[in-house]
């Protein structure tokens, strides 16, 4: 919020000290325009791919104590928080659980999640929607989901 590019290296740094989990890549950052409530500042995304011997529920709950370690207060749904950190994909595993959906139930929709992804693996294919990343990007729209890599820091 103050400093959002500082807290996602945060995140990362912390990502990258956890147990079991194996980070490998982080895509470059994004200032992106906000989504669902508009009337808040831009966020900074980005993605990051890694390997883990965590099953999905167990790597859920470890990115949740990150979060409440980072300060993060939930004060409503897709307002202003301090860090957020989702699952994407997990390798091609479809997961449904009460609390964890793997894919993410929204990130064909995103933007802010596709661009960043985009850049790390453009061929993944979505194990639901049977397209690859890069196809589910050329068929979103920009309106209202605007995307500028940060190019300074
Ligand atoms: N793939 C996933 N990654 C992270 N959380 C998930 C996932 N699937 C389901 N959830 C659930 O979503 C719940 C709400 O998450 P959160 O409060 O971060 O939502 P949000 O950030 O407002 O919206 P969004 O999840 O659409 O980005 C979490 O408590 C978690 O149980
Ligand atoms: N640009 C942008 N908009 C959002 C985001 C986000 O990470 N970036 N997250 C949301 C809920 O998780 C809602 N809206």
């Amino acid at each position: 919020m103050n400093n959002p590019h500082r807290m996602c290296e945060e995140a990362v740094e912390r990502l990258s000290g956890l147990e079991g989990f194996q980070l490998k890549r982080v895509s470059s950052w994004y200032f992106t325009e906000p989504v669902g409530y508009r009337e808040q500042a831009w966020f900074v995304n980005g993605v990051a791919e890694g390997s883990t011997l965590l099953a999905p529920l167990q790597l859920l709950e470890n990115l949740q104590k990150i979060e409440s370690e980072m300060g993060r207060v939930r004060d409503f749904k897709w307002g202003p928080r301090t860090v957020d950190l989702d699952i994407l994909f997990y390798g091609d595993e479809i997961v449904e659980l009460p609390g964890l959906t793997i894919p993410h139930p929204e990130l064909h929709r995103r933007r802010f999640v596709l661009v960043p992804l985009c850049e790390l693996v453009p061929e993944l294919r979505h194990p639901v929607l049977g397209i690859t990343v890069k196809e589910l990007l050329t068929g979103i729209s920009e309106e209202g989901q605007e995307v500028r890599k940060v190019e300074y820091l």
